[in-house]
């Protein structure tokens, strides 16, 4: 992929103890999208990010795993520009265009439906363009409804309408199905795919849950003491499995990086019809 076109350089160095430079621009000949070198967090006397290094690629899904507590989200805080105060003699490089998700979708709910996916830009356009997102996370129709009309699961649909509707580079996204219901959370697994194939950005999907990270990732990372412990590419045929042997074999493996030991495997657990469609 070409190196975005409107890519903008930002340089904020920002200075607590020593210095951070987070740069956001194009990228050109990286072959990267994220590039982070040497990132430090500390919050009071706590390092909670310790020298962090992290690269994702062009169109890359990378899932990143963490204990209660790791850094996840600070991380995530870090690239999308919303922690002022990292500090230590780190690089954070992301595009420009970048998006966020959340776990709750954080609508606006004085705004309908159709204006919370285009946040502000007006014209046939920007207004097409929002009915095209809409339609996509399968809400056509439900353009002039409040936020307060729609289920939760819905909600975060108009979020990841909101998201993708500037077409951007990296796709953040801090435990989005985290408050959905299991059944949901395998549906929006589903389509979170479909539209990362068909937008292609970059995706950096923090959650708590194994399962979504073996489903949706290209790669999955292990944040542990304040640093990428575990890189691991997860090959498996499409659609995903939740009982393929080589989905088993990367959920225990991940697990045990975790610390978790598992329960020996129940026969009526998981449902065999559970797969995600990538
Ligand atoms: N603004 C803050 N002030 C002080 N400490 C903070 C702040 N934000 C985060 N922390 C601390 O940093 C550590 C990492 O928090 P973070 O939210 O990044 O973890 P996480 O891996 O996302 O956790 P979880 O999976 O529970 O959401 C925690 O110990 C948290 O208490």
């Amino acid at each position: 992929m070409a190196p975005h076109p409107g890519g903008l350089t930002v340089h904020t160095d920002v200075h607590v103890d020593t210095e951070v430079h987070v740069d956001i621009e194009g990228h050109a000949g990286t072959g990267s999208v994220v590039r982070v070198r040497g990132l430090t967090r500390r919050f009071g006397g706590r390092t909670v990010l310790d020298g962090l290094d992290l690269e994702i690629g062009e169109n890359e899904f990378v899932a990143l795993l963490g204990r209660s507590g790791s850094g996840k989200s600070t991380l995530l805080r870090a690239l999308a520009g919303l922690d002022p105060d990292v500090a230590g003699d780190g690089e954070v490089d992301v595009p420009a265009n970048s998006s966020v998700i959340f776990q709750d979708a954080r609508l606006l709910p004085w705004q309908r439906v159709l204006a919370n996916v285009v946040l502000g830009a007006s014209g046939a356009a920007a207004v097409r363009r929002g009915q095209e997102r809409l339609a996509e996370v399968g809400l056509a129709g439900r353009e002039r409804a409040w936020p307060n009309q729609l289920s939760g699961g819905e909600q975060q649909r108009v979020a990841l309408a909101r998201a993708l509707v500037g077409e951007p580079r990296l796709l953040l996204a801090d435990e989005p199905f985290g408050a959905l219901d299991a059944l949901t959370r395998i549906r929006m697994h589903g389509l979170l795919r479909e539209l990362c194939e068909r937008h292609r950005p970059a995706v950096l999907l923090v959650t708590h849950d194994v399962d979504e990270a073996v489903a949706l990732a290209d790669r999955v990372l292990v944040l542990e003491e304040g640093r990428i412990t575990v890189d691991t590419p997860i090959e498996l045929p499409a659609p995903r499995q939740h009982r393929h042997p080589r989905f088993l074999e990367h959920r225990e493996r991940l697990l045990a990086a975790l610390g978790v030991t598992q329960e020996p495997a129940s026969p009526g657990g998981r449902p065999a019809t559970e797969e995600t469609s990538r």
